[in-house]
């Protein structure tokens, strides 16, 4: 039977940290500010800028949330990032995704400064992810490691794979294992016999948005299963691993929902502290 990696219970851990961390930065008058962008009335979307925004308080940064309607001109919504990235109290951009479609995405991330990129989605961060270095990790990706570190589960050396290659998850995720040295496998849509894979890895790390997509016979016995998956199936919040099957052989699993989720936000603050660190406490030529 598996050792259930508790989300909640590592969130709080690292909410503990950050708060000691926070009181040494007001004793420098170091008032860390994170403004999330929400666009529309996507209730899931408003749903988690609510959990930032009352974590960010909880800690004691200062946060603020600029709501757009859902069809605000894609001109106006730069604008309102321009605002915040020219505003020297700001230390953290937040545009929480998805967008609506009339919407370029990337031309929106595009336009965050990416001193202010809490999420690390800036081209420049994803430059960066190549040298293993980004000013932040994405808030699930730095969430895994959060989880793999604090559980002592061991990354270099070990066979690390995949699934799913998103912009928030799979594809950094498979650029941080890297940098930590795991030997990394990044399966998506079209990978053929997907089980071949997956049952190679002692770290199985599931962003594919399909519920129920591994089961017991994909994953090696042993192995440390990472779902990140947030699907509704008949009411239910399940991931994208058979949690049931899979726990009897794995070696260590989270959780849906109480696993990655509760961690992304707490990641948020993190990052958050991070940028707010760098931009007022480190010399440019030091960054
Ligand atoms: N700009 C961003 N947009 C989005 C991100 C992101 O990191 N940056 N991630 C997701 C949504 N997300 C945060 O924004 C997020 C998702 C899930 C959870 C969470 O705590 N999930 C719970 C279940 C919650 C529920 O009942 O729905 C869990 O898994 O236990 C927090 C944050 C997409 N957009």
């Amino acid at each position: 039977m598996a050792r259930i990696l508790d989300g909640k219970v590592i969130a709080a851990a690292v909410k503990q940290d950050l708060a000691m961390e926070i009181a040494q930065l007001r004793e420098k008058e170091v008032q860390p500010k994170l403004v999330v962008v929400l666009v529309g009335d996507d209730a899931a979307s408003a749903s988690y800028v609510r959990s930032k925004e009352r974590m960010a308080r909880e800690l004691g940064l200062e946060a603020e949330v600029i709501k757009l309607s859902a069809d605000v001109s894609e001109s106006e919504l730069m604008r309102q990032i321009e605002l915040q990235n020219a505003d020297d109290s700001v230390d953290a951009v937040l545009v929480q995704l998805p967008l609506p479609e009339h919407i370029d995405t990337d031309w929106v991330l595009m336009g965050v400064d990416p001193t202010k990129d809490v999420d690390g989605f800036h081209p420049q961060n994803i430059g960066r992810y190549a040298i293993g270095s980004p000013l932040v990790w994405p808030c699930t990706t730095a969430g895994i490691l959060e989880i793999l570190e604090r559980a002592n589960a061991p990354v270099a050396g070990q066979t690390a794979v995949v699934v799913g290659r998103s912009r928030i998850v799979g594809w950094p995720t498979a650029q941080l294992l890297l940098a930590h040295n795991a030997t990394v496998v990044q399966c998506h849509r079209q990978t053929r016999n997907l089980a071949e894979f997956t049952r190679q890895a002692d770290i199985l790390v599931v962003a594919a948005g399909q519920a129920g997509l591994i089961r017991a016979d994909d994953v090696k016995a042993g192995a440390v299963v990472i779902d990140v998956g947030i699907n509704r199936v008949d009411g239910h919040l399940v991931g994208d691993v058979d949690f049931d099957s899979v726990v009897q052989k794995a070696g260590a699993i989270t959780p849906v929902p109480g696993g990655v989720g509760p961690l992304t936000v707490a990641m948020l603050m993190k990052n958050t502290v991070r940028l707010a660190r760098i931009r007022r406490l480190t010399k440019e030529d030091e960054r």
